[in-house]
């Protein structure tokens, strides 16, 4: 590894993920329904598949867990170095993106990702990438380290197309390549040299972010950056077979449907994800949001860990029980009440609540903000508890 960032004690690895989402023509296999959930609608027409990659066994965090592909920022994805890849087209402050969007409030007392460079404002000298390139870059590299997905575009092809993005065929000689760059992340530059391409930043749409809540003393903490990135049609995906097991194309219902029958696992950020793009029916809406929300602000968030007498809930900013207290940095809440009476008593929500492993309730009545696009609230029958 050239420079991995590692976290301080009290701080966070700076992370990023992409959500893949691939228009899907193939005919959805049949889910019997399993009461008593209702039966999946079929997918309609222009509908999409989301990539989950699941993590092995061994893996310190989220273990076994479906997730989508990401991982930490390495000191190569920011590097000066890709100046020279992303010129003459293509060079700060912007690299071809929009403009920069306002930078989500922090959360008080929240020190930076360790070893992340501050913010660059646009007219910064250009030493490094910007956060939001690096960032992108990021993502990209871990998709094809992971899934051996190449979000490539040929270098001064232009960046700004309507149209969901294709991800490169895969060359030959990909899994060495792939050999390579995990064990030095500073070779993806090389890989995109060699194919005369840059990593596709512009088809990586802001999407979100998440900060691990704090659960316990020690535990691993990510600031994660979500991107969304629209396929026209699903890549070939090779799971690398060591940090990643096995991989799936699943809708939001289906990927809903697998994790409440226990055949996946999903940690409480994905979780929420994949409920938020069950608002979404066809890829073109999804790909029009992406492209006309760019200007709004994006939202990263900190869940607070609430723990009740009988759930834990994941407390989101704008539910009432919220509170941007520095304490809650390195802290949970708790209470001896029940779930069932916690929540009788609150009526501005924005909360998970996770019944168990397998079973967790989205809560939201809060109006969204900057066109944010919000899950709908999503309460799984008592009978599965
Ligand atoms: C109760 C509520 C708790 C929560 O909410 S938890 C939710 C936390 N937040 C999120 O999930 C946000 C979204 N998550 C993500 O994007 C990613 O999962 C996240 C957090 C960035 C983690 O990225 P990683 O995949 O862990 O990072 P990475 O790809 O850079 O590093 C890979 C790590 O995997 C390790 N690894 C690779 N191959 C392995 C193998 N064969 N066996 C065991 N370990 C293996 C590798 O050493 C590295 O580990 P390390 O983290 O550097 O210690
Ligand atoms: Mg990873």
């Amino acid at each position: 590894m050239s420079g991995s960032l590692r976290p301080r004690a009290s701080g966070w690895r700076r992370a990023a993920t992409v959500v893949l989402a691939a228009g899907w023509t193939r005919p959805s296999p049949a889910a019997p329904p399993l009461p008593p959930l209702p039966p999946l609608p079929p997918l309609p027409a222009g509908g999409f598949r989301l990539l989950l990659l699941q993590r092995c066994q061994d893996q310190g965090f989220l273990p076994g867990a479906h997730v989508f592909p990401g991982g930490v920022q390495d000191a190569a994805d920011r590097s000066a170095d890709w100046l020279r890849l992303f010129a003459p087209h293509h060079g700060p402050p912007r690299f071809g993106l929009r403009p920069a969007r306002p930078p989500p409030r922090p959360f008080p007392g929240l020190p930076d990702a360790d070893g992340a460079a501050a913010a660059q404002p646009d007219d910064a000298a250009p030493a490094a990438l910007p956060d939001d390139v690096a960032a992108r870059v990021c993502a990209v590299r871990e998709a094809f380290e992971e899934a051996g997905v190449l979000l490539l575009r040929p270098r001064g092809a232009p960046p700004a197309a309507r149209e969901p993005a294709r991800a490169l065929p895969p060359p030959p000689g990909l899994d060495a390549w792939r050999e390579r760059v995990r064990r030095d992340p500073r070779l993806f530059l090389s890989l995109c040299e060699q194919l005369d391409c840059t990593p596709d930043i512009w088809a990586l749409h802001d999407w979100g972010g998440w900060l691990t809540p704090f659960t316990r003393p020690g535990g691993r903490r990510f600031d994660t950056s979500f991107f969304m990135c629209c396929l026209s049609e699903p890549p070939p995906v090779r799971p690398d077979g060591s940090e990643v097991v096995r991989c799936q194309w699943s809708s939001p219902s289906e990927a809903t449907e697998s994790f409440m029958k226990k055949e996946i696992c999903l940690a409480p950020p994905q979780f929420y994800e994949i409920r938020r793009l069950a608002n979404f029916t066809s890829l073109s809406d999804l790909h029009k949001v992406c492209l006309d929300g760019t200007s709004e602000g994006i939202e990263k968030w900190l869940p607070i860990t609430f723990l009740t007498a009988n759930a834990m809930v994941q407390l989101l900013p704008g539910d009432e029980l919220y509170s941007e207290d520095s304490e809650y940095l390195e802290n949970v809440m708790s209470s001896g009440k029940k779930i069932e009476d916690i929540m009788k008593e609150s009526k501005t929500l924005h909360r998970l609540v996770l019944h168990s492993h397998h079973v967790f309730d989205i809560h939201v009545t809060i109006q969204s903000k900057h066109k944010h696009i919000y899950p709908k609230t999503f309460v799984v029958s008592k009978s599965r508890l």
